[in-house]
């Protein structure tokens, strides 16, 4: 254990020997993320507040209005606190997580507890969650989701290439059984790459999806560096657990999200499991992850497409939704809380057990995978199950694109020989994995 990790209470028997990622290493990802990228995502959202202000008060009233001036000034607090490495204070707010995240922050040692100096994964969410305090403690902005314009222009602004990847998926359907596997891998990597479209990485800039990627997906297959996708379907496969659902952990809403649906029609349409099974956030995270409003949503703007192609497809969806063959999970303050997933188990038992009632849970993005291995500067050759440090409810997936710096799984000499062609390849998703381990 390095004497880093020694200054936290939260070593427990299932802290690895590495160091922890944090802003502390001036040449980390994680220093560069807290410098430079959330004080302009913090930005951004102070900008878009007053670009909409007159749109904002219309739907929320003229006291909305007037509340906007002292939001702006608390997010401009909570920016200084950043760039000055404050302490992460208590949060305060009205939401059943209030008092988990207190006795977490509580837990931390003092001289860790702060922007710069706590691990990164903890300091990342500890913003959003910040954030969000200053809307939920308003009066008038409590349900306002100051990310959901830009997550409705992810969606929209690429349509011409959601209406062809549905069109070239329904004219590879036509297959004969027996290549359902290499279907199915490559609607899995498709998923993959969906993931490249997340918006924090673009501090909130889109990422237009052009094309058909699901034609073009092989040629991607270079930059998988670990390819479970058979491991994937001999799971997802097996007649004896089509009983059980298939579960998925959304991250990023807009194109990502459509490929998770497609995905799971897939499973549906053969078969392959009685229900899919999707988790949102409970509050707005990381600008682009899916909320239940941005799952209906999504759902009722594809419903309402000229296209009919994507009409058809967010028909049926709705329908499986209605009919309980696609099941929307409540919210769950779990997937927002600063605790790794190993944690689960103690922390949140019920929601371990339910996952465990799947044949497969499919972690979606970079957000997710953080949490199944913990931000650790982990021997990047380590086995993917030893990561998960018992993290195991159900059989589970990752398909995560890389946008920090931590991984696992890797065979020798990979990771060194990308570092000399490639020295950003841990942070840019142009690189994506698709890891599986067996249930516990
Ligand atoms: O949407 P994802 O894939 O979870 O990515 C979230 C983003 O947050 C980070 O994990 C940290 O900022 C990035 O590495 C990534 O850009
Ligand atoms: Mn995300």
């Amino acid at each position: 254990m390095g004497d880093f990790d020694k200054k936290y209470n939260i070593v427990d028997e299932k802290t690895p020997p590495h160091e922890l990622l944090s802003g502390h290493y001036k040449q980390s990802f994680a220093y560069y993320t807290l410098r430079e990228r959330l004080p302009v995502i913090l930005t951004q959202v102070v900008d878009n507040l007053s670009r909409d202000k007159d749109e904002i008060a219309e739907k929320f009233g003229d006291g909305a209005r007037e509340e906007l001036k002292e939001i702006v000034g608390n997010i401009s607090k909570l920016k200084y606190e950043l760039q000055t490495d404050k302490e992460l204070t208590p949060i305060s707010g009205t939401s059943s997580d209030v008092m988990t995240w207190n006795i977490f922050l509580s837990s931390l040692n003092e001289n860790s507890r702060s922007f710069f100096n706590a691990c990164w994964l903890h300091s990342e969410c500890y913003m959003y969650r910040r954030l969000r305090s200053i809307f939920e403690l308003s009066t008038h902005l409590r349900d306002f989701d100051y990310f959901q314009k830009q997550k409705e222009n992810a969606l929209t602004c690429c349509t011409e290439s959601l209406e062809k990847v549905a069109k070239s998926i329904d004219a590879h359907k036509e297959m004969e059984r027996k290549c359902f596997k290499d279907f199915f891998r490559r609607l899995l990597k498709l998923n993959l790459w969906g993931n490249r479209c997340d918006l924090s990485i673009s501090a909130g800039k889109e990422i237009i999806q052009t094309g058909d990627p699901y034609t073009d997906i092989d040629i991607l297959d270079k930059y998988i560096l670990v390819d479970q996708s058979a491991d994937v379907w001999e799971c997802v496969s097996q007649d004896d657990t089509k009983d059980h659902p298939v579960t998925f952990i959304h991250d990023n809403s807009g194109f990502e999200i459509f490929t998770d649906f497609l995905l799971a029609d897939f499973i549906i349409e053969q078969n392959l499991a009685s229900k899919v099974r999707f988790h949102v956030k409970a509050i707005p995270w990381y600008i682009s992850d899916v909320t239940p409003h941005d799952f209906h949503w999504t759902i009722d703007y594809l419903l309402g497409h000229q296209s009919e192609t994507l009409r058809t497809l967010g028909s049926r969806w709705k329908k499986y939704l209605e009919n309980g063959k696609f099941e929307l999970c409540p919210v769950n303050f779990f997937w927002t809380s600063p605790f790794e997933f190993y944690k689960m188990a103690e922390n949140d038992k019920k929601l371990y057990t339910e996952l465990g009632e799947s044949k497969l849970v499919i972690f979606k993005g970079d957000l997710n995978y953080r949490k199944l291995i913990g931000d650790y500067n982990w021997d990047r050759t380590e086995s993917f199950e030893t990561c998960l440090r018992g993290f195991r409810p159900s059989n589970v997936c990752t398909l995560r694109t890389i946008k920090a710096d931590l991984i696992c799984g890797l065979k020798e000499g990979v990771g060194e020989e990308l570092d000399k062609s490639d020295p950003d390849w841990m942070v840019t998703g142009k690189y994506g994995v698709i890891q599986f381990a067996l249930k516990n």
